[in-house]
């Protein structure tokens, strides 16, 4: 049998053998597939809360202490999960979780693990600032290692190569990322009184758990230090980020969702939300990202038909910095600041999405309008306290035509090389991470290219326009006599 599956049994979970299995799909690792025909609302699997794997329900951080956890900041980030992985591992078969933390990848096609070549081929996307290796390993040589040499007792010096070693460290990161689950705390978890809380007497939630989001998380991998720290107040209870075992063995693929986990008192308990044929994938949803998150976070991309007859995934978008547009607007970007911190004190952006919508998103409008004012309205902005409307008009069309332009001249390739590349004849020609990053960035150029098709038309109705109104003005005209 499956050890995976006996793990689970052994420690309590239930599971519906003769209705689900799994298997190995290529290119996505271990799948989940109905055995049989499932109607809606099928029960299959059942997870004790005790199960999950978390910076609540590991004895670390009990053992360590408050005192030294707070020290090394165990509570911000992951670094305090990492830590109870790396140590529940380090248990071996005296942890509850061995047999499951023996079953989960050690290897993974997300950029964090790719060579600075293969990086390249994502130039000019949202991946490429977000990978944060560097910020992930400050954490842990600032943060986990001084931990580690506090406690000789709990972490074994002999140990400290094998279990706590970098690799390690970036093994469970990546697990988190790609598998974790946010389970939020049931009232009198965790405190004294918790055996004494009738918990068959508690609100059951139905409302399923998202995996969870890193941005929100704060891996060390997606922010700065200093970003983390102006949003502590937003920031989840890291406590909440956990794995769950066996829910992390479905996979998701854009709006193909088919169960979903749901919290109960005592379990979590994996429901089909849809019927299911015999020999179909049990899918779970990641909250269909865009092309980019997913390759950086699970390490593969969606590519399914879109409406417009292409392939694609349709949650694509492209992310366009403040800077950008800026450089776009003011020949001295300098004498924007103070407009640029009082539109962040208001709540704006450092960065806006294009995403398949043809709407121009109306805060960048906004935002170019705020830069365009003149001194006077400026003034009268700041103290109505008023952001400008988003509204397009032909200047801030023709602006935006160059801010995309620029943007769209930020890969390194065109269109039509990356189409090439994903031909038939040149497609098995390429290595898994430049398929991937090709992928990310065409659907990212695609949407630049239809926006600013939509945008040239606007420009040139408007050059049109104003033409004609020239032409009448000065009484030259075309030389054409217009037909009536
Ligand atoms: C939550 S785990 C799912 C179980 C995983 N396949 C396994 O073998 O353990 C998420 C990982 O599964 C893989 N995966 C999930 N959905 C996929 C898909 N649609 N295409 C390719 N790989 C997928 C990715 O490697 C991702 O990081």
């Amino acid at each position: 049998m499956d050890p995976l599956v006996s793990w689970f049994q052994s420690q309590g979970g239930l599971i519906d053998a003769a209705s689900m299995g799994f298997t190995e799909i290529d290119g996505q690792g271990r799948a989940a597939v109905a055995k049989q025909d499932l109607p809606e609302g099928h029960t299959l699997f059942s997870i004790p809360r005790t199960l999950t794997l978390s910076t609540r329900t590991s004895s670390l951080p009990r053992l360590l202490g408050d005192v030294l956890w707070n020290k090394h900041e165990l509570g911000k980030g992951w670094v305090g999960l990492i830590l109870c992985m790396m140590w529940e591992e380090a248990q071996g078969p005296a942890s509850k979780w061995s047999g499951y933390l023996a079953t989960l990848p050690t290897v993974f096609n997300t950029p964090m693990f790719w060579c600075e070549e293969d990086t390249e081929e994502l130039k000019g996307t949202a991946v490429i600032d977000k990978i944060g290796k560097e910020d992930t390993e400050k954490d842990y040589h600032g943060r986990l290692i001084p931990c580690l040499h506090s406690r000789p007792d709990l972490f074994l010096p002999e140990q400290l190569s094998s279990c706590y070693s970098l690799e390690r460290y970036h093994i469970h990161g990546s697990r988190i990322l790609s598998r974790s689950f946010h389970v939020e705390k049931l009232e009198g978890e965790g405190s004294d009184e918790s055996a004494e809380v009738d918990r068959d007497d508690m609100m059951a939630t139905d409302e399923a758990p998202q995996l969870i989001d890193p941005d929100d998380a704060g891996n060390g991998g997606d922010r700065s230090a200093e970003a983390e720290d102006s949003d502590e107040e937003d920031e989840e209870d890291v406590g909440d980020v956990a794995m769950v075992p066996m829910a992390d063995m479905l996979n998701a693929r854009y709006g193909s969702e088919n169960a979903k986990l749901f919290y109960e008192t005592r379990n979590l308990n994996m429901i089909t939300t849809k019927p299911i044929k015999a020999g179909e994938q049990i899918w779970n949803t990641y909250g269909d990202p865009p092309n980019s998150d997913l390759l950086r976070r699970y390490g593969h991309v969606d590519v399914i038909p879109l409406p417009d007859g292409g392939e694609g995934n349709p949650a694509d978008i492209v992310e366009i910095r403040a800077d950008l547009i800026v450089d776009c607007v003011s020949t001295k970007p300098e004498d924007m600041s103070e407009r640029i911190d009082w539109w962040l004190d208001q709540g704006g952006d450092d960065t806006f999405v294009l995403d398949t919508d043809p709407e121009f998103p109306q805060d960048c409008i906004s935002f170019i309008r705020l830069l365009q004012l003149s001194p006077d309205e400026w003034k009268r902005a700041q103290k109505k306290e008023k952001l400008p409307k988003g509204k397009m008009d032909p200047a801030i069309a023709s602006i935006s035509f160059e801010v995309l332009t620029k943007r769209l001249a930020q890969y390194p390739t065109s269109i039509e090389e990356d189409e090439q590349l994903l031909s038939p004849e040149r497609i098995g020609t390429l290595s898994l991470n430049k398929k991937h990053a090709v992928v990310v960035r065409l659907g990212e150029k695609r949407i630049l290219r239809s926006t600013l098709d939509d945008m040239k038309i606007l420009v040139q109705a408007n050059q049109g326009s104003g033409k004609r109104k020239a032409d009448n003005r000065d009484g030259r005209g075309s030389g054409k006599k217009s037909k009536r």
